[in-house]
């Protein structure tokens, strides 16, 4: 099975490499200083889970290469150019697994492919890129799942599982992958939302009762939005993410953060934008969201 993976960042870097360092056929679809850098140092993974060093195939836009499965790893701002890129490669059977944050790129995905080419992904990973483009994965998740919109587990799903199996990662294949990314979308809105408005790490937010306030106070603004849109969430889904927050390390950071940390840009409009979008649709009240966009969209106008 040839495998792309477009953007050797943080998550597809991560997830790449591994594959690759189980010896599966891996190309890296990147832009030229991405590739000139690879070249120069390799794919390097630091890791709780253990060091790698791989030696990548790359290829850049334009050039040749027939794949099976393409993993997409580029943050929801980069999408409209990934999508133009990766086009040529998206031939008649192959299929596309996004991996980012958020939920609005799976309808841009199936109208700009076919929906049935689209499998549904998300990532749990604490990851970064150092100044060298080595990824520093930090904490014990590593988790990849992918799945069918319609939850069957068909053979494609099977065959790629299976190439998984054995890499060190943890890569399941999902029979409920709409409600896994819904569940993932509320997860890291809320996280990125606190992490970055506080610009602490989790542990010292939730610590405090008014952090805590502020936590439980956001889940139960996304959860009313998305319960609001009819979306496919769990009954009891905000008591279970508060509890999960509780369970993360206490210098847990966002990827959000860790862009604003490194003065980038943020995915505010793919990730609380589009829930704001839904409220305002919908009537549900979310000024603790608003709050948190706001700062978001402050930050972003400073970039500029
Ligand atoms: N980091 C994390 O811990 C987690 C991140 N996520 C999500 O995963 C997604 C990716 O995040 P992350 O890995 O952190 O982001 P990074 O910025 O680390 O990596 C994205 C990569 O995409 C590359 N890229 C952008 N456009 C293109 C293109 N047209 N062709 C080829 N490469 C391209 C960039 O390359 P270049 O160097 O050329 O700019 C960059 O290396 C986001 O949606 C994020 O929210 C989800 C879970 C955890
Ligand atoms: C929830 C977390 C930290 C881990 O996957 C994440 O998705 C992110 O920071 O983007």
């Amino acid at each position: 099975m040839r495998f792309l993976v477009v953007g050797a960042g943080a998550v597809g870097g991560y997830f790449g490499a591994r594959l690759a360092e189980k010896g599966e056929d891996v190309t890296f679809l990147v832009r030229p200083a991405r590739r000139e850098q690879l070249k120069q140092r390799g794919l390097r993974i630091r890791s709780v889970h253990g060091d790698a060093h791989i030696q990548p195939q790359t290829i850049v836009n334009g050039e040749d290469g027939q794949f099976d499965v393409i993993l997409l790893g580029t943050k929801a701002y980069h999408l409209e150019q990934a999508i133009q890129d990766v086009a040529p490669y998206v031939q008649a059977g192959t299929v596309v697994i996004p991996m980012l944050n958020g939920i609005k790129h799976m309808e841009r995905l199936k109208e700009a492919f076919s929906a049935e080419q689209v499998l549904g992904g998300l990532c749990f990973i604490e990851a970064t890129l150092s100044e060298e483009g080595d990824v520093l994965q930090t904490s014990p998740i590593h988790r990849l799942v992918f799945g069918e919109w319609s939850g069957e587990q068909t053979e494609r799903v099977q065959a790629i599982a299976e190439a998984f199996a054995g890499a060190n990662a943890m890569v399941e294949a999902s029979s409920n992958i709409q409600q896994d990314m819904w569940h993932k979308y509320s997860f890291i809105t809320a996280l990125s939302g606190v992490t970055t408005l506080f610009r602490k790490p989790i542990g010292p937010i939730r610590e405090l009762p008014a952090g805590a306030a502020v936590i439980q106070g956001l889940f139960a603004e996304i959860t009313a939005i998305m319960r609001a849109a009819d979306e496919p969430i769990a009954a009891d889904l905000e008591e279970k993410q508060y509890k999960q927050i509780h369970t993360m390390g206490y210098e847990m950071k966002s990827s959000m953060q860790r862009d604003m940390e490194k003065g980038l840009s943020v995915e505010a409009d793919q990730l609380q934008g589009c829930l704001l979008q839904m409220a305002d649709r919908l009537q549900v009240h979310a000024p603790l969201l608003q709050a948190v966009y706001t700062a978001l969209k402050l930050y972003e106008a400073d970039l500029m």
